[in-house]
């Protein structure tokens, strides 16, 4: 059976700068589910046409928009780019120039030219699940999206501050901290 194999890790967005080229439909696509999750980011966006709802919410989360085609001196110092655009030359053109200088891109829907895809976000509290199909259904990565946030109680996050509690009064070393912590948890998984 095929298997995923990509390497999920949570980025600090608030500490990194991201550049997301075009200002249309996928570029809100992109921007939505960024900031739902991450809603301090640092977000630059670039592109001569903004649709009226990107401004709006760029205008919210105040993200810095530059109404001018691409120019590579964008990218000096952001971390990531996103790319987002309705021209195949100017996302390729992205691509290499975020390459060429270590910068970690994604041009939406290309899996081909993603260094990481962003994913499903399940967000509660301080609990955070994210899901990927490998790029190979996004759809099925919007339901299970769907059915985690569903499920998952909101309390969830009452638990990890109780234990996050629990943890500061336990006595001992390492190990006794880990052993009593998982002791009080065990119930939760049914064997
Ligand atoms: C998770 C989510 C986040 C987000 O948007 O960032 C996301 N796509 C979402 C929805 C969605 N996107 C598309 C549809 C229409 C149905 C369909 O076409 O399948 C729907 C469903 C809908 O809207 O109902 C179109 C689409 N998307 C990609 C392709 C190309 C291809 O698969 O080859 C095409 C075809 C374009 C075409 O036809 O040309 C590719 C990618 N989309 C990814 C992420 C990455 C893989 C994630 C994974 O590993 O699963 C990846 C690889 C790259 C990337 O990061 O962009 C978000 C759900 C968020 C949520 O609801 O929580
Ligand atoms: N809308 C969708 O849901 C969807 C689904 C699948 C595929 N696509 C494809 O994705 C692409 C983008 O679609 P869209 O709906 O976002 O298009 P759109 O027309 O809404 O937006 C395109 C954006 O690209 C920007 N752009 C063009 N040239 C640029 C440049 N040189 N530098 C910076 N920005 C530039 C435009 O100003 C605009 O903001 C299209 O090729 C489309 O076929 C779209």
């Amino acid at each position: 059976m095929e298997r995923n194999n990509l390497y999920p890790i949570f980025l600090k967005m608030h500490e990194l700068q991201v550049l997301i080229v075009g200002g249309g439909n996928v570029a809100l696509e992109k921007l939505t589910f960024l900031l739902k999750s991450s809603p301090t980011a640092n977000v630059t966006m670039i592109a001569p046409f903004f649709r009226e709802d990107v401004k709006a919410l760029a205008k919210t989360f105040e993200i810095k928009m530059y109404d001018m085609a691409y120019e590579e001196s964008f990218l000096c110092d952001k971390d990531l780019a996103i790319v987002a655009t309705d021209k195949l030359s100017v996302n390729h053109q992205v691509y290499k120039d975020a390459k060429r200088r270590n910068l970690l891109v994604n041009v939406a829907d290309t899996p081909d030219l993603c260094d990481f895809y962003l994913g499903g976000i399940v967000t509660k509290g301080n609990v955070k699940i994210a899901i990927s199909t490998n790029g190979k259904s996004p759809t099925t990565a919007k339901r299970l999206r769907q059915f985690f946030e569903s499920v998952i109680p909101e309390d969830i996050n009452q638990m990890v501050q109780n234990l996050n509690a629990y943890r500061k009064t336990i006595k001992g070393d390492f190990e006794e901290k880990v052993s009593a912590l998982n002791k009080i948890t065990e119930n939760l998984i049914q064997k």
